[in-house]
């Protein structure tokens, strides 16, 4: 078939496509706003079609594979789209659903006659595929076909094409949806089973984000009887980033997830207890000046997030449960009596399960029902000595201690009771900033696991949980995360060449993988980078040398761009070089987004003031900013992680700006560019980049 009339086949089929979905959307009413149930549920049903037959109006298809079934006559097309479509009046379906079973063989199947194999509900079946084809659509109109196999034809056969195509595109202030060209070692951990703590050790630009949050989509789609949306939970760095991947998800289809931070989740948790010491105030600590091994070592961060310190506060909490219970007998009036052996018996045994707070209220409930059952047994009804009875009944239950998180949380530092284990300087500052209302990033795993042990969750648990920037927690972090499932599912995602958060995250996937059972968690690494060109992978790469560490270099996709420049300037130049360099950029007119990378807030405030007075309309990126807006954007290395841009400038790329310390920084910094790098360096450039 020559490729014109694979076009007028593929024209027709996408018109016969277009008219079914749009004759399908017409034929749903308005919505029910009536009080019958059984209409109200249809309703839902109706909606959710139609939301599923709009997505497919925009585009509704992006692949094709021909698929013959061991036994099966011939080879069947089969369209692959965001939303599965069902003809009507026929059980064929006119879009598959690119997360239905079948259509894994779009993204795992690779060329070759071989026989290929999927597993479906049913179990394994097996055939063979004939061509493979990427349609680019629009509407209803056909923008692009590129077939990257051909039964018969294999030399012909173009990879990749239409990947390189895709990378190749300019892109603004929001992540986008991959679904028609996720590659296959992405597409293992988007269908990863669901009970699973999966921690997915990604090079920059390896599409983890991407893939976490498609692997959302694809659980709410394989197990839609089990879980819900509204029950899973996303845990992101920061709000500017949240908001630079809210498009995604309802791109695939998906809503009510809540995306948040651990930050704003914990301070929620603790029903506002504490108020939140300014992240920029640790931001600036660790990031506006020279800090040393030593500083880093004494990190209270790295201490409150460390197995040693869960296990001083899990020794309180043992404490407070063998001490919680007075040692006296309840007596509310003489001759009745209960012994302590068994108020304990009730609050060890009947109660054993639940957290402590809760276990103190059920046994108080239960004395109070214990207090009239003997009364009445006794036949007591003279209201003086009732009232004297609830009365002991109320002082003894107000012997067994009712604690906050943050009370007992604070016995720790000051105190008769305060842990010797604690090193005093952290101590002293913890003991000073909780007095105050104030609680620091640190202390909000160890109040917020204190909570649910005391208090429990108070919602129910989620079914799924993703954390992003994984690298950035500590295993206390996540401890306080587990006790907000039944059974482990979690997609746990980082890069520890981009831990640059030392202070406070981990050094190895061991220290988080290792709080679950080994059967139940999972691990892979992606290699490939999709962000940037080769010229710019392999110039970032060359910062990786100088890691320590087992660091993997990151493989790039064959694309090619511009070679990555370095140029030297002076304090006098230097901020007019910048300005240059944008305006040049921006006068070529094929960028979207373009950043200026700085080493410090000061510095890139600077370089905001300089270019607004220039004549530029640039956004500052600040910490706790909530959204990121494309354009021309300052930010510092520190702020950039996450984020991608067309055309990345690093401010000062010197010797005195990134340090030996700093090659985690600077790594973050060069990857995120997508088609364009240069470094500006005032003095000697730094020899991380050797
Ligand atoms: N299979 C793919 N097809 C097309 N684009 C892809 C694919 N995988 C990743 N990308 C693109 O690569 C870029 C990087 O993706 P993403 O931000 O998810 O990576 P990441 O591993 O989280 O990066 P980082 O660690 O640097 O934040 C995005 O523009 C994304 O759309």
């Amino acid at each position: 078939m020559t490729v014109q009339s694979a076009y007028q086949e593929e024209e027709k089929r996408l018109n016969e496509a277009v008219t079914e979905i749009n004759g399908q959307l017409s034929e749903i009413g308005p919505r029910y706003t009536g009080n019958d149930f059984t209409e109200q549920m249809l309703d839902v049903q109706r909606e959710e079609r139609k939301q599923k037959l709009e997505i497919a109006r925009k585009e509704a298809y992006f692949g094709r594979i021909d698929f013959q079934e061991n036994g099966g006559a011939a080879p069947k097309p089969l369209y692959i789209g965001k939303a599965g479509v069902g003809r009507q009046h026929s059980s064929d379906l006119l879009v598959i659903d690119w997360r239905a079973p079948v259509a894994s063989l779009f993204y795992s199947f690779s060329g070759g006659e071989a026989p290929v194999r999927y597993e479906s509900p049913e179990g394994e079946v097996s055939g063979t595929v004939h061509l493979k084809r990427n349609l680019m659509v629009r509407g209803s109109e056909l923008h692009r076909l590129v077939d990257s196999y051909i039964r018969g034809q294999e030399e012909d056969a173009v990879t990749d094409e239409f990947l390189l195509y895709r990378l190749g595109e300019s892109k603004d202030n929001k992540l986008r949806d991959i679904v028609s060209t996720i590659q296959e070692e992405q597409d293992k951990i988007i269908r990863a089973d669901k009970n699973v703590a999966l921690f997915i050790q990604g090079v920059a630009g390896s599409g983890k984000t991407t893939v976490a949050l498609h692997r959302l989509a694809f659980l709410l789609y394989r197990y839609a009887d089990r879980i819900s949306s509204e029950r899973m939970i996303i845990f992101a760095p920061n709000r500017m980033f949240l908001d630079y991947i809210s498009g995604v998800l309802p791109e695939l289809g998906v809503g009510d997830i809540v995306q948040t931070t651990f930050a704003d989740w914990a301070v929620e948790l603790l029903d506002h207890q504490v108020t939140l010491q300014s992240a920029a105030e640790t931001l600036e600590y660790w990031f506006e000046q020279e800090r040393t091994e030593e500083d880093l070592r004494q990190a209270s961060g790295r201490y409150k997030g460390s197995a040693a310190f869960k296990e001083l506060i899990d020794r309180q909490l043992h404490e407070l449960e063998q001490s919680i219970l007075p040692e006296q007998p309840f007596e509310p009036l003489d001759g009745i009596v209960l012994q302590p052996a068994q108020i304990k018996a009730w609050y060890e045994t009947d109660y054993g399960e639940e957290p402590l707070m809760k276990r103190r209220e059920r046994l108080a409930s239960r004395l109070k029902r214990w207090l009239e059952s003997e009364l009445k047994t006794r036949r007591i009804v003279d209201k003086k000595l009732r009232a004297k009875a609830l009365a002991k009944l109320n002082s003894y239950t107000k012997k067994i201690p009712a604690l906050s998180a943050l009370e007992l949380y604070r016995t720790l530092f000051s105190g008769k009771q305060s842990a010797p284990e604690v090193p005093k300087k952290i101590a002293a500052e913890t003991a000073a900033r909780l007095k105050a209302g104030f609680a620091a990033v640190e202390d909000l795993a160890p109040l917020a696991y204190l909570h649910i042990r005391l208090y429990g969750l108070g919602k129910p648990y989620f079914d799924h949980i993703v954390i992003d920037e994984a690298q950035d927690y500590s295993p206390f972090q996540l401890e306080a995360l587990r006790l907000c499932q039944r059974q482990p599912s979690l997609t746990v995602l980082g890069d520890l060449q981009q831990g640059i958060h030392a202070y406070a995250g981990i050094g190895s996937w061991q220290e988080l993988q290792q709080l679950f059972p080994e059967q139940d968690t999972g691990y892979f690494e992606l290699d490939r980078s999709y962000r940037s060109t080769m010229e710019i992978i392999d110039f970032a790469n060359r910062i990786l040398s100088g890691m320590d560490g087992g660091v993997k270099p990151a493989v790039p996709v064959f694309r090619s761009g511009d070679s990555v420049v370095t140029e030297r300037t002076d304090d006098a130049q230097w901020l007019s070089r910048i300005a240059d360099t944008v305006r040049e950029w921006q006068e070529e007119g094929i960028f979207q987004s373009i950043s200026v990378i700085g080493r410090t807030a000061r510095e890139c405030d600077l370089i905001h003031r300089y270019l607004l007075a220039g004549g530029f309309e640039a956004s500052l990126v600040q910490s706790r900013q909530p959204a990121y807006g494309g354009g021309l954007t300052v930010v510092p290395a520190y702020l950039s992680k996450g984020l991608e841009f067309d055309a990345a400038l690093i401010a000062d790329g010197s010797g005195q700006a990134y340090r030996r310390a700093d090659a985690k920084l600077l790594y973050v910094a060069c990857t995120r560019a997508l088609h364009r790098l240069k470094v500006l360096h005032r003095g000697e450039l730094t020899h991380l980049l050797d």
